[in-house]
């Protein structure tokens, strides 16, 4: 398995002999506006990509999370082959195939789907709590698995949850993938994982290797790689976990 983390939750993988691209944004730096009611004003991306996007356009297959214009944008709608095979959660399929999209199939909830010898199996996971986390919709979290590979699950944009720990319980994973950045609105509470919910999550799955993503690339992502750093530094966590760099791999 080799992981390259792109931007934001974008990800290059390179597992069970396939290559997966997670949750394409492949807009130019400030192409979009702010999220609206966050609490700055920066256009979005923050950061441009670590290479040109033509890099990542030809994967095996695409993963896409969830729909929000941070995992799927209007450049990877135009950049990415319609050929290409899509990989979502059920209830986003139609969406991608009125894109253009002419292969694209939904995990289903509780069916594990098999892609060239990989297996992939749908997690849930919460987008924030009350108002907001219902605002924010369906969000979906998947574990892969292949022959000589290590039990991986790409937890998606979720907080700390029963749903991770249902996860966490029941796929017993090898290396977990975090969005982190504690993104927030105004109003409510976080909607991608805090500092705090990443050391819940290493306490309990303590065997596990962790990776986090999803920061610096978002305006409403407030937690910075310094600042998670500094928090797992002080919780004796810090080895446990990796944070990379735009383009950086794992
Ligand atoms: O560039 C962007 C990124 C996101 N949004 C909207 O914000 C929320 C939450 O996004 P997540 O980062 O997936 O938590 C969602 O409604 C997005 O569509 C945006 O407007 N612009």
């Amino acid at each position: 398995m080799k992981i390259q983390l792109i931007r934001n939750a974008a990800l290059w993988l390179e597992y069970g002999g396939i290559t997966f691209l997670v949750d394409p944004m492949l807009s130019e730096k400030e192409a979009n506006p702010p999220v609206p009611n966050s609490p700055n004003a920066r256009r979005n991306p923050l950061v441009s990509l670590p290479g040109p996007a033509q890099k990542w356009l030809a994967p095996d297959a695409v993963l896409v999370t969830h729909l929000h214009q941070d995992h799927w944008d209007e450049a990877a709608v135009s950049l990415l082959p319609h050929e290409l095979p899509v990989l979502c959660q059920a209830g986003d399929e139609g969406t991608l195939a009125a894109q253009g999209f002419g292969h694209v199939s939904a995990i289903e909830d509780l069916e594990a789907k098999n892609f060239r010898g990989v297996t992939l199996k749908r997690t849930g996971g919460q987008h924030g709590t009350g108002e907001i986390g219902k605002l924010m919709g369906k969000v979906s979290g998947f574990v892969f698995r292949a022959e000589g590979e290590p039990v991986l699950y790409v937890a998606g944009d979720t907080i700390w949850c029963d749903e991770v720990k249902e996860a966490l319980d029941e796929h017993k994973p090898e290396v977990i993938i975090v969005n982190a950045g504690g993104a927030q609105f105004l109003a409510g509470g976080h909607i991608t994982m805090n500092e705090q919910d990443i050391i819940e999550l290493c306490r309990y799955a303590p065997e596990a290797s962790v990776i986090a993503v999803h920061m610096e690339a978002i305006n409403h992502c407030l937690v910075t790689r310094e600042q998670l750093a500094a928090r797992l530094g002080q919780a004796g966590l810090l080895e446990r976990v990796q944070i990379p760099a735009d383009g950086e791999w794992c």
